[in-house]
């Protein structure tokens, strides 16, 4: 039963226009009671929102609980304990029988897509609408737009079998979308894909929550994907949350274990001894460019070594990460020189230099 209250302020929160986070996951904790086993705790306080518009990644190794949280998103598992807000409204408060009609704002892209082999493309896509029980011209006119959209209309009648790995996933997103949902759960969507045909269905993926004004979560264990796509990142670890941000903000963070992997530096072979190592980050618009090596030459009347670099192009902006080094120029100096150029730097812990610390 929903107290009266709490459903006035859902009503009042769910066409509210301030709300401008589509999926709000709150205090989300999942555990498991199995005869054969213990009591296992799987999600421990997950708090997690998806903007309207925008792509949120969720990042984690094998066994830390995405497949569990993707499964508490679309509410084919009830959470423990927490909220799981779309749109405003709570999903966990409402009967079975509420959450078939509201599971429709929520549309499920799995990894292998699912498809029925003996269903023609246009038949899977159709599935959604005929067990709503929509008229059949109305399917027929919904499929064919869903096809259009996914750059499909010429395999309306192919069957599954005739089709590629992303030609599948293509019908998968369609299917997804066939009942206009404000969410796309995209639960290891591209797993298992080339790296080309991930790319075409990220495009299709970002393309699509632009022109539908999709909230989308996407759960992945590629970092490339999050590269490619993501505006938001999160990192589950053994049922928790151990970094958010956004994936510019995170990779520009120089303590940020997550924006580390995402930006890779690999240290070079051979490095002098006498070398003063800084580790630099920085980010500028695409079409600027940047000269802020030559600067650091003049200013200090030396020369400077770029021993390392790794330059992305992330949400439209160049971001790097790079190391430098030089002799006879205080570290304290160069890094508050460089600060002047919007660029962070920090005094580089070679490997050795680390494993000396550790032991
Ligand atoms: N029904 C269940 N009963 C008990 N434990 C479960 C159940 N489902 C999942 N778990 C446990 O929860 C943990 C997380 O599993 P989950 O499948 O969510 O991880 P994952 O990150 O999706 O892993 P993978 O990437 O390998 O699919 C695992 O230790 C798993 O054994």
């Amino acid at each position: 039963m929903v107290p009266a209250l709490t459903n006035q302020y859902q009503i009042i929160f769910e066409f509210s226009p301030w709300c401008q986070h589509m999926l709000q996951i709150e205090h989300l904790y999942k555990n498991y009671q199995n005869p054969a086993t213990e009591h296992v705790q799987v999600l421990k306080d997950i708090n997690l929102y998806v903007a309207k518009k925008s792509i949120t990644a969720v990042l984690g190794p094998s066994g830390s609980g995405k497949s569990t949280l993707s499964k508490c998103v679309s509410l084919l598992e009830r959470p423990s304990q927490g909220s799981i807000k779309v749109d405003g409204l709570d999903l966990t408060y409402l009967s079975e029988k509420e959450l078939s009609t509201h599971r429709r704002n929520i549309g499920v892209i799995f990894q292998s897509s699912s498809l029925l082999g003996r269903r023609t493309v246009a038949e899977n896509i159709a599935l959604p609408l005929h067990y709503l029980g929509v008229t059949d011209q109305a399917i027929a006119k919904r499929v064919q737009e869903l096809l259009e959209n996914v750059g499909l209309s010429d395999r309306a009648h192919h069957y599954p079998g005739q089709l590629s790995g992303g030609q599948k996933q293509r019908v998968g997103i369609a299917r997804a979308l066939a009942l206009k949902p404000k969410i796309l759960l995209a639960d290891e969507a591209t797993s298992g894909l080339d790296p080309e045909t991930t790319q075409s269905i990220l495009n299709l993926i970002n393309r699509l929550k632009d022109e539908l004004e999709l909230s989308v979560m996407l759960i992945t264990h590629e970092m490339d994907v999050v590269r490619q796509v993501a505006d938001q990142v999160a990192v589950l670890n053994a049922g928790q949350i151990i970094e958010q941000g956004a994936l510019q903000q995170l990779i520009l963070n120089p303590d940020s274990t997550i924006g580390k992997q995402l930006l890779p530096l690999k240290q070079p072979q051979h490095l002098a001894a006498d070398l003063t190592l800084l580790e630099v980050l920085y980010s500028h618009a695409s079409d600027q460019e940047q000269s802020w090596l030559n600067d650091f030459s003049q200013q200090f009347n030396q020369g400077v070594q770029l021993l390392a670099a790794n330059i992305e192009e992330i949400s439209k902006a160049t971001v790097a990460r790079a190391l430098i080094g030089f002799k006879g120029i205080d570290s304290d100096q160069a890094i508050r020189f460089l600060k002047t150029h919007n660029i962070q730097a920090q005094v580089y812990q070679t490997r050795a230099n680390n494993s000396q610390t550790c032991h």
